[in-house]
């Protein structure tokens, strides 16, 4: 006899709702039955176009074919993020994704560059990572004979949104269209049952998937679940976006500039840019938000500014009773490092490996909170960590930054790199040392010291290694071509892969 399938109602047809419905219908369709429902009246939060690399990975392991889906979302390459005015006005740095250097188990690249430095040496840390003189030279290949380069993309949320969906829909995914109007609860259970639209249509389920954006309806509104505020670390509450026509070829990065009360992203894709600002109402009026990201745009306008607002925090529990919150239902990091799709990702991954087939599932539960609440905390202090190393005193905003009490793990992190040049990964092993030490030292944070290990050498044999490994980066560079030849071959917008 065939087994009864798990019902799983998917409640919000965002990225979060698309890229729910897809990978659990691709991994785990035989023995699920999926529904999604979505209300275009309410539409999607519509922004979301920066990736990190983790987002490679994830399509490898739900099948995504590259050069399909970037064709089908205007995507481009990512290969890291420029910040401009951060430490000051000004000044510029770039957090890619590569590897810097070459690593020993015992200290890191940085140290031994900073023992060339003090006897002498007279180039950067920047000229040894080849993803970052990649980006600065506009250059990208996917790879270099058998060296893979480490990289993301910029895409465009809505095309995605769709694509996703027709996918979704090809493999079994029911779609139902309409406002979810009242949700039923089990009384005995406190399990949710039932969702009706204002269409008149009931779904039931086994387990529902919170996709509906901020607001939570199903784990906020519904289940009342809480919400951890975080504004008093990040306390940015507000976004304006805005498209723009290209005016020149795309860049491989995505930019992030400060300005006095804010910061403003720019995200290249094939045919038009992704702009847009973020701050705090706390310290700048909507107006001159709207005023400063007008001054700053390079090209014509496409749409309308598009008015955002939201509560930078986490969901008490992101799984409670039968019901998981995944995408901005379970908790917003402002997009200063492009890390929300990554979270819903390994919220994905780490649903299907922990999801509740049977109705004993609260340990699973406690797990999967556990997870996500300590991959939430390390991404929320990496974010912190850039707005924390300004040096600028043009505003209450940032002298708010600059002086207020940071999360003790971050604190650590920071005091024992200024002083020992000692750093480590993150616990979720999602940036690695050379991101830390690329935004530390991007920001001026230097050491005052480094591991003895790098005198291990005599410094004519350190300086002659350093100077083979900047060679080879340099020849790897000189074989790369141009990003936007790159696209025209690999992937253009609007071709159909066969
Ligand atoms: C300013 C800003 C910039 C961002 N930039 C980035 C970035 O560069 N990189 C990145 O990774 N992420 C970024 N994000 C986050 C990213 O946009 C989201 O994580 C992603 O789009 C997922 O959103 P979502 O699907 O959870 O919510 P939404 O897009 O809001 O979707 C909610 C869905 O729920 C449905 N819904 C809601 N209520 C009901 C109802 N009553 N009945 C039926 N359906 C309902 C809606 O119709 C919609 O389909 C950014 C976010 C903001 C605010």
């Amino acid at each position: 006899m065939a087994q009864k399938k798990t019902r799983v109602v998917v409640a919000g047809g965002g990225t979060a709702g698309w890229l729910t419905a897809f990978s659990l219908v691709t991994r785990l369709g035989n023995v699920l039955d999926i529904t999604l429902v979505e209300s275009d009246q309410i539409g999607t939060v519509g922004v979301g176009e920066a990736t990190i690399p983790t987002m490679c990975n994830f399509h490898q392991l739900m099948g995504i074919n590259e050069q399909e889906f970037m064709a089908a979302t205007n995507a481009t390459f990512k290969l890291g993020i420029q910040f401009d005015n951060w430490a000051n006005d000004g000044d510029s740095y770039i957090h890619s994704f590569g590897e810097i250097g070459q690593r020993s188990w015992m200290a890191e690249f940085h140290e031994f560059w900073m023992e060339a430095v003090a006897n002498g040496q007279q180039d950067s840390l920047e000229d040894y990572c080849l993803e970052l003189k990649a980006a600065k030279a506009n250059k990208f290949a996917t790879k270099i004979g058998n060296r893979p380069l480490n990289f993301a993309y910029h895409l465009d949320a809505t095309a995605y949104a769709a694509y996703l969906r027709n996918k979704s829909e090809a493999a079994g995914v029911t779609r139902c269209e309409g406002k979810i109007q009242s949700v039923d609860t089990d009384p005995q259970s406190g399990n949710l049952t039932r969702l009706t639209l204002d269409t008149g249509i009931t779904i039931e389920g086994d387990v529902f998937i919170d996709c509906t954006g901020f607001r939570g309806l199903l784990i906020g509104e519904h289940l009342g679940v809480g919400y951890e505020d975080w504004s008093h670390w990040l306390a940015a509450d507000r976004a304006i976006a805005i498209q723009t026509q290209s005016t020149e070829a795309p860049k491989p990065y995505t930019i992030a500039t400060a300005h006095k009360a804010g910061w403003q992203w720019r995200i290249p894709l094939q045919s038009r840019v992704g702009n847009g600002i973020v701050y705090s109402s706390r310290y700048l009026s909507d107006e001159d938000a709207l005023a400063t990201l007008k001054q700053n745009l390079d090209g014509e306008m496409l749409t309308e500014p598009r008015y955002l607002k939201f509560k930078t925090g986490r969901r008490e529990k992101a799984w409670h009773k039968n019901c998981i919150a995944v995408g901005l239902a379970s908790g917003f990091l402002e997009p200063l490092e492009s890390t929300s799709i990554h979270l819903v990702t390994t919220a994905l991954i780490r649903l299907m490996k922990l999801f509740p087939f049977s109705n004993d599932h609260e340990l699973l539960a406690e797990q999967y909170n556990r997870e996500t609440q300590k991959e939430m905390e390390t991404i929320r202090d990496f974010i912190i960590l850039h707005y924390n190393l300004t040096k600028r005193t043009d505003s209450d905003f940032w002298d708010h930054y600059r002086t207020m009490d940071i999360p003790e793990p971050l604190a650590h992190r920071m005091a024992i790199f200024a002083q020992n040049g000692y750093v480590w990964p993150d616990d979720v092993a999602l940036f690695r040392v050379d991101s830390w030490v690329q935004v530390m030292m991007g920001q001026g944070l230097m050491p005052a010291q480094h591991h003895g290990a790098s005198r291990m050498l005599p410094i004519d044999g350190l300086k002659q290694q350093l100077s083979a490994f900047k060679q080879s980066v340099n020849n790897a560079l000189g074989q790369l071509p141009a990003h936007a030849d790159f696209i025209a071959r690999y992937c253009p917008a609007g071709e159909q892969v066969k």
